[in-house]
């Protein structure tokens, strides 16, 4: 069997690992990166990058309409799925190609295989064992399902990669991100789409103006949500499923299920045991500020850990391990405070900071003052669309700090960064006011609350 000595062994090219990896070796460190999958990890492969393909396309879809309202002499066409998703693979290809020059330039050496524990220093691969200073478990998330009757029916947030058409009728159970994302591309791609949540509002973690203003404009496109829904059982009916609720109620006649129910820590297989490497009780790699865990040299990043589960945290998150552990930076470490978000629904969310409810909780309610806009958009007002952007600003103490910025809106995913560096900065309200608006803009409204 193969032998070698690392200053690094990576579990997992994903966001994480290779942000790792490669940083590591730019400071000079001997990297092992192994990964048994396709380069990239589930960001590249079956999450943000053929999720926003697709998001475009529904983009699209109703822009053809938006185009023909304002008088354009265009039929609306459907989507020629299997030639989109042609492109989204050959997109994804050239990332895979781009990851293995800047491995080859850098001089991570990326084993095609999977590894486990031995010991806290020493990685097994099917064919070699492996020396390490340090290991960073970086093996990501898989989504997770319920243990209910069916539950192993129907597909997931990967299984909708695999689609090469849209369903006629499909129920998507789950009310956060993937939920409400796949929900608004499978509804502008015509499918007919029920969301079935638990709770009473989609986006229970986000402020929750914006999870009901979401469900609205769903409704509006003619998406059914189905809120106080537990499932309880799934059957397959034929060619379709028929979900059951807690309440007795049940609906059917779907031709697809997507579970968008959460995911788990993927260590199964880890052997972490052997390393001594503590889980939380959700089975999540426990680490503390540092990204380290409970055993020296042994960090984790990214989706395993159960921290903010988005790829420019996990590549954040590892960049500054490495600056720390091989790059001679003893005080780098991820803030995870203020960490902008967008949902890529229709339409988009984005969001930095507390929510009012949150702010409210934390800082009182005497101390929390909330400034609102809401209008309609110019483009969706030539359409004689009915849809409504809306804005919030939350803020708290006598100055008026930011704390939470939050808009649901054409144009929300590319508005955020730029005010998420102001509310990151500690930004007041009057640093808005001060800030010469651009028109005419929606974005412009944030400062002209
Ligand atoms: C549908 C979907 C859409 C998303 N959209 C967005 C978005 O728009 N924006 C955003 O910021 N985030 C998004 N995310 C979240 C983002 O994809 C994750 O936060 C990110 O990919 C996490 O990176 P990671 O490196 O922690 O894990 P992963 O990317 O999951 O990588 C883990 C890797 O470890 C490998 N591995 C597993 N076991 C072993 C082993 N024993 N040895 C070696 N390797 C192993 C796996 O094969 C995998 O490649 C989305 C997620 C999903 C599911
Ligand atoms: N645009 C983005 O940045 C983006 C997109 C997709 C995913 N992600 C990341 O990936 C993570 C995973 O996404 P997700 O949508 O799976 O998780 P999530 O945590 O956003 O949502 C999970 C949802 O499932 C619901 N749920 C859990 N168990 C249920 C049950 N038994 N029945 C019905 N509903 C149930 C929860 O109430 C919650 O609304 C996200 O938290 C996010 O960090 C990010």
């Amino acid at each position: 069997m193969a032998s070698g000595r690392y200053d690094l062994v990576v579990l997992g090219a994903g966001s994480a690992g290779i942000a790792m990896a490669v940083r590591s070796a730019r400071h000079g460190a001997k990297v092992a990166l192994l990964e048994p999958g396709a380069l990239g990890g589930t960001c590249v492969n079956v999450g943000c990058v053929p999720k926003k393909a697709m998001w475009f396309a529904a983009e699209l879809a109703e822009a053809q309409k938006i185009a023909r309202e304002v008088g354009f002499d265009v039929q609306p066409g459907a989507l020629r799925w299997p030639d989109f998703v042609a492109r989204r693979s050959a997109y994804i290809d050239n990332i895979h190609a781009a990851y293995r020059r800047r491995f080859e330039d850098v001089g991570v050496e990326l084993i095609a295989e999977p590894g486990r524990f031995l010991a806290a220093d020493r990685i097994a691969t099917p064919t070699r064992e492996l020396e390490a200073g340090r290991v960073l478990i970086a093996t990501g998330a898989k989504s997770l399902r319920e243990p209910i009757p069916g539950g192993e029916l129907g597909i997931d947030s990967d299984g909708f990669f695999a689609l090469r058409a849209a369903p006629r009728r499909v129920a998507i159970v789950g009310s956060g991100y993937i939920a409400v994302e796949l929900a608004g591309v499978l509804r502008a791609l015509g499918s007919e789409v029920t969301v079935v949540a638990r709770g009473e509002r989609l986006l229970a973690a986000f402020d929750h103006e914006l999870g009901d203003a979401l469900a609205a404009a769903m409704a509006r496109r003619g998406i059914e949500l189905a809120f106080r829904r537990k499932t309880v059982a799934v059957e397959a009916t034929g060619p379709g499923y028929l979900l059951r609720f807690t309440d007795g109620s049940s609906a059917g006649d779907f031709d697809e299920l997507i579970w968008a129910t959460g995911r788990h820590a993927v260590t199964a297989g880890l052997d972490l045991e052997r390393a001594g490497v503590a889980l939380d009780a959700k089975g999540f790699v426990q680490v503390d500020d540092w990204q380290d865990t409970n055993v020296a040299n042994v960090h984790a990043v990214g989706d395993v850990t159960g921290r903010l589960a988005l790829t420019p945290v996990a590549v954040a998150a590892a960049r500054r391990l490495a600056d720390r552990v091989f790059g001679g930076k003893p005080e780098s470490k991820l803030d995870y405070a203020n960490v902008p978000t967008v949902v890529f629904a229709h339409p988009p969310i984005g969001s930095v900071g507390l929510g009012e409810e949150a702010a409210r909780a934390q800082h009182g309610d005497t101390a929390v003052k909330v400034y609102r806009s809401e209008f309609r958009p110019m483009l969706t007002a030539l359409a004689r669309g009915e849809e409504r952007t809306r804005m919030k600003l939350v803020c708290v103490g006598e100055d008026e700090r930011v704390v939470g910025l939050h808009m649901i809106g054409i144009g929300a995913d590319e508005i955020l960064q730029g005010f998420a560096v102001a509310v990151k900065m500690g930004a007041r309200k009057a640093d808005f006011d001060a800030t010469v608006a651009i028109h005419p803009t929606s974005a412009e409204e944030f400062v002209l609350m």
